[in-house]
């Protein structure tokens, strides 16, 4: 399939393809600037080794996540020149022919790298998306990517520690009850080219993420919408911040107290946006269910069935995004 690169390039576009209309409907991604700030999360206070702003940090955390299911992250020590090199490297490869990316065109979920456009999944033969992708599971592919992987992985990982203590558990709790030393990091880059007609296209439509947490972060250029009591927004992102959204493990992991965050991206009509995207999760072989410290038969009984995190993967891979979401599929019925 021609990749959306080459399609926005065409000479002749004017107008949107029409497999590319996402609906008929101008302003279908409409969306309004939230009207208090978002949570802002100052990572150098979780590590500063000070026992009273880590209190105070880690309540904020809970707070972002109960209340938002996203917040933006500052002082968290990555280097700016780090995501511009990885922002260059993967316009690099979407710059490379059609012919000379074949090569990399996974189908699976966990092949170890794939590109492509639209989706691979169940939305096949669906209304085409105006973005194209890059996708690795496991980071030994270029030093690049396995530094970037790394750097994130690393703040992923203090996040979910601080996550873990606000749930009221012990830090290291969630470490082991989901073997998170062993945990997948996928690292997916987003390209979406200007596109002629934005409102009636779709970067990614609305969804939400398998995996604890996914860190963003973009070339400069917003698109990034969550739903937030009812209502779309627009996500605007502080200079060298990362915007971090929960994902659907979090929520069966803290029993429905975090709730995994509706997201999608719009696309614009001036400059190509560029997202590397790293959703963390277990490893893959972790059952994963409703802490059990959270979860009392009769006050408070698990919310959601155990699954693998691997099979979870592949279902939602095989779920339509305009159906029911994934994790319904694990929700406890009749409750
Ligand atoms: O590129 C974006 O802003 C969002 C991408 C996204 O939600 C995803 O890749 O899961
Ligand atoms: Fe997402």
């Amino acid at each position: 399939m021609t990749s959306i690169k080459v399609v926005a390039q065409s000479s002749a576009l004017n107008s949107l393809p029409s497999s590319y209309a996402y609906s008929s409907n101008r302003h279908v991604a409409a969306a309004s600037d939230p009207d208090s700030s978002l949570p802002v999360i100052d990572f150098s206070l979780l590590t500063s080794g000070n026992p009273d702003q880590r209190a105070k940090v880690v309540h904020d955390l809970g707070k972002a996540c109960e209340e938002w299911g996203f917040f933006l992250v500052v002082n968290h020590g990555m280097p700016e020149s780090l995501v511009e090199k990885v922002v260059n490297a993967s316009q690099e490869f979407f710059n490379m022919t059609e012919e000379e990316k074949k090569e990399f065109e996974g189908k699976h979920a966990l092949d170890p790298i794939r590109c492509g456009t639209s989706f691979h999944n169940a939305n096949k033969g669906k209304v085409l998306l105006w973005r194209d992708y890059l996708k690795l599971v496991t980071n030994n592919c270029s030093e690049l990517a396995f530094e970037y992987s790394e750097r994130t992985r690393k703040v992923a990982r203090e996040l979910l520690k601080g996550i873990s203590e606000s749930l009221g558990l012990e830090g290291s709790y969630m470490d082991e009850a989901l073997d998170l030393d062993s945990g997948v990091q996928v690292f997916a880059v987003n390209l979406y080219p200007p596109c002629p007609q934005p409102d009636l296209a779709i970067g990614v439509p609305p969804h939400t993420d398998h995996g604890l947490v996914t860190l963003l972060m973009q070339n400069g250029v917003g698109g990034l919408q969550v739903q937030h009591n009812g209502k779309w927004l627009n996500v605007n992102a502080l200079p060298n911040s990362i915007m971090v959204n929960t994902g659907d493990h979090l929520e069966i992991f803290s029993n429905g107290k975090y709730k995994s965050v509706m997201h999608r991206a719009v696309v614009n009509d001036r400059v190509t946006r560029i997202t590397p995207v790293t959703p963390n999760g277990p490893s893959l072989d972790t059952n994963v269910s409703p802490a059990s410290k959270l979860v009392d038969s009769k006050s408070n009984p698990p919310a959601y069935m155990s699954m693998k995190y691997k099979e979870y993967m592949e279902l939602q891979q095989n779920t339509p995004l305009d159906g029911k979401p994934c994790l319904d599929r694990v929700r406890v019925q009749g409750e």
